[in-house]
Formats: C-alpha cells, sequence, structure tokens
C-alpha cells in the first residue's frame, strides 16, 4: 500500500483522484516516512552526490529494512512507493526518483531554455576556489552561466561533425596502434594485464587529442610509455582524478570544510591534467596568432581545431577552455572507454553475437575497401551491438534535472524548484520496456519497427543539456571494435564483471580478455 510522504498517514491516497485534472499536493507523494542513515543507498546515486550533501543524512535515510539481495535500493523504492517516490528533508530541495519514460518524458518536454541538472560540486570548487577560475565546467554550469555554455555548445556541435570527418584517418590509425599494442601486451595464453581499462584510456586520450587539435600526441608510442612522459603523467593523474573525484563526492564530505587526503589527491591530479592541457592552449594561442589575419579575413574557421574555435570563435579565454576539455577528458573520454570495456565484455560472453558482428565487419571491409565514416551507417549489427551494450549499461545511470517550474505527474504537482534524479538505466532495464530486458540481444534493435517506449533509452541524454559528444563516442567505439575483430576473436575466462560506480559505470573486474589471433582461429 502507498504512504503518504511525511507524517500525516492518515491522507489515503485514492487512486481515483489520482488525474491530470486535478493533482495532488506534493505532500502526497508517497515516500520513505521514517528516515534512517542508510550507507548502502548513497553509493546508487552517486552523481548526484553533489546536491544531495546537505541531504547526506536524508538520502540514505529510508524506511525499515531496505537491504533487499534481490533488487538494487532504487529498485527497493519503486516496489514500495511507487513509479513516483518522494525523498525529502528539512536541510534541503525534495528529490524525486522516477523511471517510466512518460514521466521522464514530460520532465524533458517542460525542461525550458536553461535547463539545469545536478552539478559535481568537489569539481566546482576545484574551479571556483582552488583555482580561481571563473567557468565551473559544463557538468557543473547552472543559471545565467549555463545560457553561454549553451551557446558555445551550440557553436561546437559543427566543428565537432566536420573533424570527425576530416580526422577520420588519423582516428583510424590510432585504432591500428591499439590494435598493435594489444598483440605487444597480451601473454602466451593471449591474456592482456589487469590495467587494460588504462591501455583503454590511452587510446581514448589519443582520439579526443586527435579530434581537438587534429594531431596524435603518442600516448600508444613507445615513448609515451616512458615513466616520465607526458602521456603517462597525463593517463596516471586521469585515473587518479576518477577514483578521488568519486571517493570526494559520496560520502561525507568533509572537503567542504577543510582538505582531506581524497581532495588533495583530486586536486594533484586535476593540476596536471589542467597543466598539459593548458600547454596545448598555448600551441593553439600561438598557431591562432600566427594565422590569425588570414582567418579573420576570410571569416573562414574550417580549417580551424576545434580548440582554436573555441579560443577564436567563441572568444573562450585559457580557463574556460581547459575547464571545458577537463570535463571532457574526465567525463566524457573515460565514459567512452568504459562503454568499450562493456562492449568488449558482452562480446566475448555472446559468442554468437561476435562472430554476427563479425560478418558484417568482414563483409563490410572486403576486398581493399576503405574504411570511412559513412561506412558505419551501412553496419546495423554493430550499431545495435553498442546501443545494446549502452543500454545494459550507460556510464551515467542517472539523469537529473531541477525543475524551473511546477509540473504534474502521475496526477501529483512537483514543485519548482524539486530535483528529479530520472532512473535511465533501470528504465532501460524494465521488462515492460524491453522484454528480456536482462539479455544482451542486439537484434532488437534491427527491426524496423523497435518497440520500446519513447525515452525508455536515454545513454546520452536529452534536450539541451544532452552529450555533446555522443558521435565522437559513436565513431571511436565502432572504429575501434572493428579494428580489434577485425584481428582478434575475444574471450574472457573469469567471473561475471558487473558495474561500479566510480561517478560512472565502471567494470568491478580486471579485464583480463583473451585476444585470439584470426588467422589461428577458424571465425
Ligand atoms: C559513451 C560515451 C558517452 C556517454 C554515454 C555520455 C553520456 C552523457 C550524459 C548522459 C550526459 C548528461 C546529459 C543530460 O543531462 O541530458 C552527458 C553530458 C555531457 N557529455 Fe557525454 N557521454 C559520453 C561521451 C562523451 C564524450 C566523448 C564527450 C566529449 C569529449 C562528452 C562530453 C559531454 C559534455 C561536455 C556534457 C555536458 C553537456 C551539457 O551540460 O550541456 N561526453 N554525457
Amino acid at each position: 500500500m502507498l504512504q503518504p510522504y511525511e507524517s500525516d498517514l492518515s491522507v489515503k491516497v485514492a487512486d481515483d483522484l489520482i488525474t491530470e485534472k486535478s493533482p495532488l499536493s506534493f505532500d502526497h507523494v508517497p515516500g520513505p516516512a521514517i528516515l534512517k542513515l542508510w550507507y548502502k543507498y548513497w553509493k546508487y546515486v552517486p552523481l548526484f552526490g553533489t546536491q544531495l550533501f546537505h541531504s547526506v543524512l536524508i538520502n540514505r535515510l529510508t524506511e525499515g529494512n531496505l537491504w533487499n539481495r534481490n533488487s538494487t535500493p532504487l529498485q527497493y523504492l519503486f516496489n514500495r512507493y511507487g513509479p513516483i517516490v518522494r525523498l525529502g528533508g528539512p536541510l534541503l530541495n525534495d528529490i524525486v526518483l522516477i523511471h517510466r519514460p512518460e514521466h521522464i518524458s514530460k520532465v524533458f518536454d517542460e525542461e525550458g531554455e536553461m535547463p539545469t541538472r545536478s552539478g559535481i560540486d568537489i569539481l566546482q570548487h576545484y574551479r571556483l576556489n582552488h583555482r580561481q577560475y571563473r567557468f565551473s565546467g559544463p557538468f557543473c554550469t547552472q543559471g545565467q552561466e549555463s545560457l553561454k555554455w549553451l551557446e558555445t555548445k551550440k557553436s561546437l556541435r559543427a566543428p565537432i561533425a566536420e573533424q570527425l570527418k576530416n580526422q577520420f584517418r588519423k582516428l583510424d590509425k590510432s585504432c591500428n596502434e591499439f590494435v598493435s599494442r594489444i598483440r605487444q601486451i597480451k601473454n602466451r595464453q593471449d591474456e592482456v594485464p589487469d590495467n587494460f581499462n588504462s591501455e583503454l584510456a590511452r587510446w581514448g586520450m589519443e582520439c579526443f587529442w586527435i579530434l581537438m587539435i587534429n594531431k596524435q600526441i603518442g600516448f600508444l608510442d613507445s615513448a609515451g610509455y616512458e615513466e616520465n612522459s607526458e602521456p603517462t603523467k597525463f593517463i596516471k593523474a586521469l585515473m587518479n582524478a576518477q577514483l578521488y573525484l568519486s571517493r570526494c563526492e559520496n560520502g561525507f564530505q568533509f572537503w567542504r570544510f577543510m582538505e582531506t587526503p581524497s581532495s588533495k589527491k583530486l586536486f594533484d591530479a586535476c593540476d596536471v591534467i589542467d597543466g598539459i592541457i593548458r600547454k596545448y592552449i598555448r600551441f593553439a594561442q600561438t598557431s591562432q596568432q600566427h594565422d590569425s589575419a588570414l582567418k579573420l579575413e576570410n571569416k573562414n574557421y574550417i580549417n580551424s581545431t576545434i580548440l582554436e574555435t573555441m579560443l577564436i570563435k567563441q572568444n573562450m579565454n585559457p580557463n574556460e577552455a581547459s575547464t571545458l576539455l577537463m570535463d571532457m577528458v574526465i567525463l566524457g573520454v573515460l565514459a567512452t572507454t568504459n562503454s568499450l570495456s562493456f562492449l568488449l565484455y558482452y562480446l566475448s560472453k555472446n559468442p554468437r553475437v561476435q562472430r554476427n558482428l563479425h560478418h558484417e565487419i568482414i563483409s563490410k571491409t572486403a576486398s581493399d575497401l576503405i574504411l570511412e565514416k559513412k561506412t558505419f551507417d551501412e553496419m546495423p549489427y554493430l550499431n545495435a551491438c553498442m546501443k545494446e551494450c549502452l543500454r545494459l549499461r550507460p556510464p551515467f545511470p542517472y539523469l537529473t534535472r531541477l525543475l524551473s517550474k511546477s509540473i504534474s505527474l502521475h496526477g501529483y504537482t512537483i514543485p519548482k524548484g524539486t530535483y528529479l534524479i530520472m532512473a535511465n538505466q533501470l528504465s532501460s532495464q524494465r521488462e515492460e520496456n524491453f522484454e528480456d530486458s536482462e539479455k544482451f540481444r542486439p537484434e532488437r534493435w534491427m527491426t524496423d519497427n523497435v518497440c520500446h517506449p519513447k525515452n525508455s533509452y536515454l545513454p546520452f541524454g536529452k534536450g539541451l543539456r544532452s552529450c555533446i559528444g555522443e558521435d565522437m563516442a559513436k565513431i571511436e567505439m565502432m572504429l575501434l571494435i572493428t579494428k580489434i575483430l577485425l584481428e582478434y576473436r575475444i574471450e574472457y575466462d573469469y567471473g561475471d564483471i558487473h558495474s561500479n560506480m566510480l561517478m560512472m559505470n565502471v567494470p568491478s573486474k580486471p579485464l583480463r580478455f583473451r585476444f585470439i589471433e584470426r588467422d589461428e582461429c577458424r571465425n
């Protein structure tokens, strides 16, 4: 039975009252009435850790014994209270959890011109307080600042699409280098070492800089692996940043009051990343001065790199550009490489799918056909495999929005200022939205009439604040999978890999894949 929020248990929620015509007040939204600190819950809302801090006490709080071995805490809450759950407290805005596609649609339909999502407070703190910058970064930006970001974002879309086409050959080359690297690092049982995720991060960074500055930096070169090389320093800092970002955000946020070991390590890692990014910003500024006369005269940015576009066309200062690039790296590049890890895992666990995909790849790359960006439009199975992986393991399991106006959801009035957590991973794993939802079945995306409810699958978010790196991520992932499968069959012999939360879904175990040479196997 549903219980109304707060202590007035005498208020009964009659189903027939729940109509859009006469919305019930917010106080009727069900949710845990007796709040109790509960650690397990917290880790399932990591992205939201920020705004939730003052409600650390609230967010892990719930009624009775929440631990249910068969479901995540979030599922428990939905099973217990229904499709709309209110968590709230005396200290902060209320939080409402939703998962139904029609409710998610409604939030996006009404998100307005300045949508706000939950930021990442420790990153904001790093920028605004530690570095004294003025831009808190795209992931954190809110209010008026976000209008400027949205303008920048709009102007970057065309250059990104342009560079994905123009730099395709370089991306292709870096994927070939990665494939060769696998050959160097796998052991006699064809197994790659435990740190394969950081190898993938090197490849992700190489692709990132190709697209931003049209150059290969050498993350996959032998010199780039030397202990004191810039790529090695960058990758170490990146992995540390991911780890300590998550430690600072999830859990009690002592860093708000004083420097903690985790915030220090995070800031040190961010300083290294910032320092290296700034070096490329300085290069771009120099080359900009060099030929800016020509470019400005012709108002022609076609030959500019994305970084130059940020600096020239968007007039971003180095602090702003560095902040944007750092967010893209820490959250975007790692989201891509973690998704790739899961895709490799799913392919290794589903030999039939891997075989079908290999056949498609062979047919498209037969004879001396040169791979091009548009080749992927003709590879439906590859696209389907990627979608299926992002359905089961989207890097960001939640989307969040701060309501800019009151809306009516499921018969309740949800007031302006409420934080909405939209459980998109849960939504794309519910049986009513996807049949056999737990299975990795790319074929579900192959029919003309894909029948899942609108907005039940949103790995890249939606609306004005949706992911700017979607095409980059997709093209890079498809290119690398194609190259890998052309050379190797992938196997994995260990226990199931689930996801851990490190600001995003990351594989719970080392990626000890076996890459077996194609010419040693029959398929
Ligand atoms: C598989 C890879 C990726 C996934 C699944 C992903 C997913 C997401 C999601 C869910 C959001 C929030 C959207 C929303 O709130 O509606 C987001 C935002 C963002 N992503 Fe990605 N992302 C990926 C890769 C990338 C890459 C490669 C980059 C850039 C290099 C990037 C840059 C960004 C930026 C800058 C934002 C903030 C956009 C804004 O606030 O307006 N992402 N991403």
